[in-house]
């Protein structure tokens, strides 16, 4: 098992990376409490909730939630639930909240705890590659019909147990998603890591690859959730492929298309910026056709490109109503640009017409 620390404004917290580690939560779980709620999906709590609940102990106060899985859980409304849950459960301030599942539990379930009494415990038991990132920097939320993780807080977990096994039944499509993470974080930050993942074929990943990516994927996360944990400069970088991918996720509607999926389309709109900005010849054709070759699904079709837009403005970067977005001047050189209505308009008109025809030929 590995143990990483991270340091946030109110405490450090562990990030263990292990094989079998969900037997082991109450020795990971070092401080004792009153209670415990569980909060998992159908899918996940199938698979795993059993586990968990045997590995806290036995106990009468030991709950469980399983919301249906997916995106459009991430509301209002299960967060109303959840809260109702926790009353009629009796948790009170000492109590610890289980995050078990993808990044819609964790950053719903995290959003619970920090509301809950005006803030309780809680740890991240992630089970998608997805939440290597999500799990990490304490960005906990929920979507509002409007726009992508509206209503929300920074508020760090007391630690992140990341039993990768669970990661052995995890559809091809959410390992597709929680890819796009990690290459967003190559392209921040790790040359070499970017150069491996275009190496790798996601139908024929070898469990020693993903761990290793997962691994670098996290310490990027962490170098930059400590510098910078309420994002007023660097955290932004994180950001990168988010301004359109959000507003993708938005616009759509929640679920149609996963969080990763969109990033990925972000991603690609974030290159095809940064090479028409900064006139370089980047890595759009290199990620391009790694998404291809991995089935990304890149289309995008009848698009409203001013409602696009309106999405993309209620981005929490946006400033003045001027939207901005991460760019690349080479890997490992993100830039915060800002844009007016109508460049911005020309560019997402362009790529998804090229991007459409290169889909197409
Ligand atoms: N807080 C952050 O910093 C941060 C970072 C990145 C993404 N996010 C958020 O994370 C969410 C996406 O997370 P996600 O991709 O993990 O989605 P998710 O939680 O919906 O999980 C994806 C799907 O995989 C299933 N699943 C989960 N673990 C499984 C397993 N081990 N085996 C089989 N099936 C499993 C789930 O039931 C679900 O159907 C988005 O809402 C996004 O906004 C947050
Ligand atoms: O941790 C961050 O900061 C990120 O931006 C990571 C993103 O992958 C993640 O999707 C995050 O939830 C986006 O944050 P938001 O503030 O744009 O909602
Ligand atoms: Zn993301």
């Amino acid at each position: 098992m590995k143990k990483l620390s991270i340091k946030s404004s109110s405490h450090s917290y562990p990030v263990y990376i292990g094989e079998n580690i969900r037997f082991n939560l109450s020795n990971l779980v070092r401080k004792s409490y009153s209670s415990f709620l569980i909060i998992t999906d159908e899918n996940v709590g199938g698979l795993y909730l059993d586990d968990v609940k045997q590995s806290i102990g036995i106990s009468d106060n030991i709950h469980h939630v399983v919301i249906p899985a997916g995106e459009q859980s991430k509301n209002i409304q299960s967060f109303y639930a959840l809260h109702t849950k926790a009353m009629e459960y009796g948790l009170d301030r000492n109590s610890l909240i289980i995050a078990l599942g993808g990044g819609v539990i964790g950053d719903l379930a995290g959003f619970v705890a920090a509301t809950f009494m005006r803030g309780i415990d809680y740890i991240q038991v992630p089970t998608t590659i997805l939440a290597h990132d999500s799990s990490v920097g304490g960005k906990v939320a929920i979507n509002h019909e409007l726009g992508k993780n509206l209503i929300g807080n920074f508020y760090s977990p007391r630690s992140v147990i990341y039993d990768v096994t669970t990661l052995h039944t995890l559809p091809l499509k959410e390992i597709r998603s929680g890819y796009a993470e990690l290459i967003k974080e190559a392209l921040l930050a790790d040359q070499e890591l970017f150069q491996d993942i275009l190496q790798t074929n996601l139908d024929s990943l070898s469990n020693s690859k993903l761990i290793e990516h997962l691994k670098k994927g996290i310490h990027i996360k962490a170098k930059i959730v400590e510098q910078d944990e309420r994002e007023t400069g660097s955290r932004k970088y994180l950001n990168l492929g988010h301004t359109l991918g959000h507003g993708l996720e938005a616009e759509l509607g929640y679920g149609a298309i996963t969080h990763g999926e969109a990033v990925a389309i972000g991603l690609l709109f974030a290159l095809y910026v940064s090479e028409k900005e900064f006139s370089n010849n980047l890595a759009f054709e290199n990620v391009f056709h790694w998404f291809h070759r991995n089935q990304y699904p890149l289309h995008i079709q009848n698009m409203d490109v001013n409602a696009l837009l309106d999405r993309m403005r209620l981005d929490k970067k946006t400033l003045m109503q001027r939207i901005q977005m991460i760019l690349l001047k080479k890997i490992s050189e993100p830039q915060i640009m800002e844009f007016d209505n109508y460049k911005l308009e020309q560019y997402i008109t362009g790529f998804i017409s090229y991007l459409n025809d290169r889909m197409t030929s």
